[in-house]
């Protein structure tokens, strides 16, 4: 369950309204939902596609990072959104610059929008999933008019 903490110097006319926000989170039962926002510079084609996605092109991706998780630490957070930028930043670094069909696993499957989605969740699931704190949703924009989610 979750709880708001006074902080250590609070005033204890802060008392009753932290009380009753308490009861109002515990009566509620919902879910935070944290996101991140990282971007990337690649090259891709897709194999077996009629088009011209077939043929070599770039996009500017932007990645999307979504954390879910009921219960707040003591600061008051599911978790620190440093830390999922440095887990998110570090896994778009993989791929920054790079053409993404010479690189794992897109030298074996089509680097589309969909799986370029479930390999980030993979990659920061394994980086940042704890307990309380779980990466629930990717979304990956290919260019400002297309994106997919992939939602656990
Ligand atoms: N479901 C998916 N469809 C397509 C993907 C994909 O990853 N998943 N990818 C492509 C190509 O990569 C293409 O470059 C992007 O397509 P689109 O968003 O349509 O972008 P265009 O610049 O080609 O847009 P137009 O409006 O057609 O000019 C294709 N489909």
């Amino acid at each position: 369950m979750n709880t708001i903490a006074p902080q250590a110097d609070a005033s204890s006319a802060l008392e009753p309204i932290l009380d009753r926000l308490n009861k109002q989170l515990a009566a509620s039962n919902g879910q935070f939902c944290l996101s991140v926002t990282v971007d990337f510079a690649a090259a891709h084609q897709l194999h077996g596609y009629e088009g011209n996605c077939a043929r070599l092109h770039g996009h500017n991706w932007k990645i999307i990072v979504e954390v879910t998780g009921q219960k707040l630490d003591d600061v008051g957070m599911v978790i620190d959104f440093k830390a999922m930028k440095k887990a998110a930043r570090a896994a778009a670094k993989t791929l920054d610059h790079q053409f993404l069909n010479q690189i794992e696993p897109f030298d074996r499957i089509n680097p589309t929008a969909e799986h370029i989605a479930v390999w980030f969740f993979v990659e920061l699931g394994r980086m940042l999933n704890q307990p309380n704190a779980r990466v629930s949703a990717i979304t990956v924009w290919e260019n400002d008019y297309s994106a997919v989610t992939y939602r656990a």
